[in-house]
């Protein structure tokens, strides 16, 4: 079944057409990739799904409801969380407290309750810090939970980043370029870290991805797009072997 139905949507800014068109499904569970080269129009999709961008025409839904007009906490509030491909991290916020914070956009509790120290808020709180490190131990960061996000090695960081958007308890998750910048130990890690963290929260996940090693480990369907629209989509080896794919972004060199 498709969590996100995209159909024929459109971004134009000013004379510029960013996405042309672009028709997918992403089938709840499976982990599907966006890939192309740069300028492809790849960040725009994320961001016309994730309510950045209003796409010039075109439709998208979540769980078959419109996201069309909503804003970004709207979409967010619907079950739609995300990582950017610059990192955007609380820095002089603890390792934990970063996990906590996109907790709160679904804790019932209010500052009103903080303040009187209600039983319920301290229950709360309590079982919020017991799911926040049963996270930081999925990402081997558990042992990190007192240091500033800032001090974290880039690998690191870019993990906990997934963290905080898992802790909003999305029904889907977009991570753009979540192995950029990373070494090849630390990318391995995020490939298995990928892998597993559909099934183990529940989640679909959508990515962004300039590494083919990873995309082509982990992903069940692959969308390219090039020069804003769709080119190809397909499993990896019908990716891998297309020869439109190869000549815009894959090159002979990377088929192997
Ligand atoms: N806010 C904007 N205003 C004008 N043009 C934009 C805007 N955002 C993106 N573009 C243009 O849209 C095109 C697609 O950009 P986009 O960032 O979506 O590509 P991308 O595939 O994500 O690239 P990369 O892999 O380099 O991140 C580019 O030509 C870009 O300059």
């Amino acid at each position: 079944m498709a969590i996100l139905e995209v159909k024929d949507i459109t971004k134009q800014f000013g004379g510029l057409t960013a996405n042309k068109d672009i028709t997918m499904d992403v089938e709840e569970g499976k982990i599907t990739a966006v890939i192309g080269p740069n300028g492809a129009g790849k960040t725009t999709f994320f961001n016309m799904i994730t309510g950045v961008y209003q796409p010039t025409s075109g439709e998208i839904k979540l769980d078959g409801k419109s996201l069309i007009g909503l804003r970004p906490d709207e979409v967010a509030k619907k079950g739609i969380s995300r990582t950017f491909q610059n990192i955007r991290l609380f820095g002089e916020m603890s390792v934990i407290e970063n996990v906590l914070v996109g907790m709160h956009t679904h804790l019932k509790t209010n500052l009103l309750g903080i303040f009187l120290n209600l039983p319920f808020t301290k229950r709360e709180e309590a079982n919020a810090e017991k799911e926040a490190y049963r996270l930081l131990e999925y990402f081997d960061l558990h042992h990190l939970l007192n240091e500033k996000a800032n001090n974290l090695s880039y690998g690191a960081q870019r993990k906990l980043e997934i963290a905080r958007a898992l802790a909003t308890k999305p029904k889907l998750i977009l991570l753009d370029e979540p192995a950029a910048g990373m070494n090849p130990k630390e990318t391995k890690e995020l490939t298995d870290i990928i892998k597993t963290m559909g099934q183990q929260f529940n989640v679909t996940v959508l990515l962004i991805e300039h590494d083919m090693k990873l995309v082509m480990e982990i992903s069940e369907h692959i969308v390219v797009l090039d020069h804003g629209e769709k080119i190809a989509e397909g499993n990896p080896e019908q990716i891998r072997t297309n020869p439109k794919v190869i000549e815009a972004y894959l090159g002979s060199a990377a088929v192997h």
